[in-house]
Parts: C-alpha cells; sequence; structure tokens
C-alpha cells in the first residue's frame, strides 16, 4: 500500500437536502454504475466551481489517481498499489454518520471529503468519494445529516429519513464521553427497530482516541458493545487523522460481503492482503474451528473480529 500525497480534484459535495437520484445508487449485487455517465449533480449544477484541495494522509493507505477522466468531477482513494484498470465495478452506497453532538461526524467526514485545512469547516453535509479497495472502486456518498437532538413532538421526518436511506451506518461516540457511548447503543436499537429485516453493515467508532487523559469509555467497552449489538467496531482519531482510511474502506468492505457473500470478498483481500503472516493466518483459522464447538470461544472469537472490519 502507498500513500499518494499529490494534488487531487475536490471531491463532489452536497447539500444535505439536494435529492440524489435513486437511480445512483446500488442497493442490489447486479447494479452497475456506466462510468461514461456524467455525474447527476453536474448535470444539475454544471456552474459549480471545482478548486483544488490538497489530499490528506487518509492514514497509511491513500493514493489519488488523477488520470481517470472518466470519473473527472469525483475524488478518490485507494487502499491498493496497484493499477486500477482492473477494477470491475463502480457502485454507489449511501453512508449516514449517527451519533450526538460533537462526537467527531464532520470531522470525520471532511477527511472522507478530502478537507485538510484545520479551520476549514465542512460547508456541506453529504460527500461523494470514490475509493479503490482491494482492486475495485466503489463510491460512498457519506452523509452528515445527523440531527440528534429532536424535542418531543417535534417532526422528525429528517431522523427517519436518515434511518431510512442508508446503506450502511457508522455510529461514533467519543471515547471522551460516557453519554455519548450510551446514546450510540440506543441508536443501534433505534436503527435495528427502523430497518429489522435488512442485514447492514453498522459500524461502532469511538473517536477521539487522541485524547488519552480524558478517555471515558475503554477500548474494551466498546469492542463488548459491538459483540452484543452485533456490529463492527473499530478506534479512530480525526484530529490525528488515525483509523479514518481504515473505517471507510472497512464500510466498503463490509458493504462487499454482503454483496458478493464472504468467500469472494475474503479471496479478492488475500490476493491484495500480503502483510498478515502464515502464522497469523493458521491462528484465526484454529480460533474459528474451535469456536464451532465452544460457544464461550465463539464469543471470544466474535470480539477478536469485531474490530476486523474485513470479515462478517
Ligand atoms: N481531540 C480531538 N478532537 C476532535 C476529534 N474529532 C473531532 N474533534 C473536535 O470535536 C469538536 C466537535 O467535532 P464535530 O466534528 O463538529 O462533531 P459533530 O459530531 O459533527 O458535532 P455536531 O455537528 O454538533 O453533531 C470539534 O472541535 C472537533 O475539532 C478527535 O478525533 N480528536
Amino acid at each position: 500500500m502507498t500513500l499518494n500525497t499529490q494534488r487531487e480534484k475536490e471531491p463532489l459535495r452536497r447539500r444535505g437536502s439536494t435529492p440524489i437520484p435513486p437511480a445512483k445508487f446500488c442497493q442490489h449485487s447486479s447494479w452497475t454504475r456506466d462510468p461514461q455517465l456524467p455525474s447527476p449533480s453536474a448535470q444539475t449544477n454544471p456552474e459549480k466551481p471545482r478548486t483544488q484541495r490538497s489530499h490528506p494522509p487518509l492514514g497509511q493507505s491513500a493514493s489519488y489517481h488523477p488520470g481517470d477522466k472518466s470519473l473527472h468531477y469525483r475524488a478518490q482513494w485507494s487502499s491498493d498499489s496497484e493499477d486500477d484498470s482492473q477494477s470491475d465495478s463502480d457502485c454507489v452506497h449511501r453512508v449516514v454518520l449517527l451519533g450526538d453532538h460533537g462526537v467527531g461526524k464532520t470531522s470525520l467526514a471532511g477527511i472522507f471529503a478530502g478537507i485538510t485545512e484545520k479551520d476549514e469547516q465542512p460547508g456541506e453535509d453529504t460527500y461523494e468519494r470514490t475509493l479503490t479497495v482491494d482492486g475495485e472502486k466503489t463510491t460512498l456518498i457519506v452523509m452528515d445529516t445527523w440531527e440528534n437532538d429532536k424535542l418531543e413532538g417535534e417532526d422528525s421526518s429528517s431522523q427517519d429519513d436518515c434511518l431510512k436511506v442508508g446503506s450502511a451506518y457508522v455510529i461514533v461516540y467519543s471515547v471522551t464521553d460516557r453519554s455519548s457511548f450510551d446514546s450510540a447503543s440506543e441508536l443501534r436499537i433505534t436503527l435495528r427497530r427502523a430497518r429489522q429485516a435488512e442485514n447492514l453493515p453498522i459500524i461502532l467508532v469511538g473517536n477521539k482516541s487522541d485524547l488519552v487523559r480524558s478517555r471515558e469509555v475503554a477500548v474494551e467497552e466498546g469492542r463488548a458493545c459491538a459483540v452484543v449489538f452485533d456490529c463492527k467496531f473499530i478506534e479512530t482519531s480525526a484530529s490525528l487523522q488515525h483509523n479514518v482510511s481504515e473505517l471507510f474502506e472497512g464500510v466498503v468492505r463490509q458493504i462487499r460481503l454482503r454483496r458478493d457473500g464472504r468467500e469472494v470478498v475474503e479471496r479478492r483481500r488475500s490476493i491484495y492482503k500480503r502483510k498478515e503472516s502464515v502464522t497469523q493466518k493458521a491462528r484465526r483459522f484454529l480460533d474459528r474451528l474451535v469456536a464451532r464447538n465452544n460457544q464461550r470461544m465463539a464469543v471470544k472469537v466474535r470480539s477478536k473480529s469485531c474490530h476486523d472490519l474485513a470479515v462478517l
């Protein structure tokens, strides 16, 4: 994996209120977007100026591909150093950020969007970006539209919309704020109620991991919560841009695992993942084997795997 810090084009931004044409979305495994089609937003707003931004580091795995003219209106980052010409699909998925005020949703969305300057606040609340993960392109539309504090009797339609439209959800809490952790659990329950029958990718994110001294929620608590609520877990620091690329690449992998099935995704990933040693692989295999016959072990393995965003 390489880090490419070349200048890149600004990612597409939308206002949350701007309707997104449903035809853009890949809710089904068979849907593939025609890369020759112009962006729907480019059609509705052809005059929209696009300024250049520098790409943030995005962990250690970012690389931008400015030569791709068919996707000129979108920014991309890649988890691979390989040539992307082999990419075989380009689906679009909505990822909704949920969580209390001040936990860092906008900051995470800003990093996703490629906003680097500290004092530059994201002006919009919906961002589109194409990621190349394990050699395949996927476009995410990250929605930072959640309004947490609807009062009793107030119209909750925007919350309902958020709970309906996502192909994946990122529930953020701050590790320095226990009440935000409690809210995250409530949000998980609300989401489960709203989308009962669906096996949605949901990632619980403990943000602000850099604030070591004011930590109120231990990493083990986050992990245990993810096991109980059957979702994935990662700690991030938007300030240090730690684990942010891993988070969004993990979202892509979780979407694909549900779309393609476990074997296909894991095989594809293994081609690209060369860092894992034979010993690590063998340990993981043995853990699973033992877990099949041991309920308690199964919980242990699940708690280990809940922070591996590349497996189901
Ligand atoms: N130290 C530290 N501060 C962070 C981190 N992420 C966000 N912040 C700060 O926390 C504050 C709130 O961040 P936002 O991104 O606006 O949080 P939000 O969840 O979008 O908040 P609302 O828009 O009110 O819902 C800002 O001052 C950020 O700079 C982080 O990882 N570490």
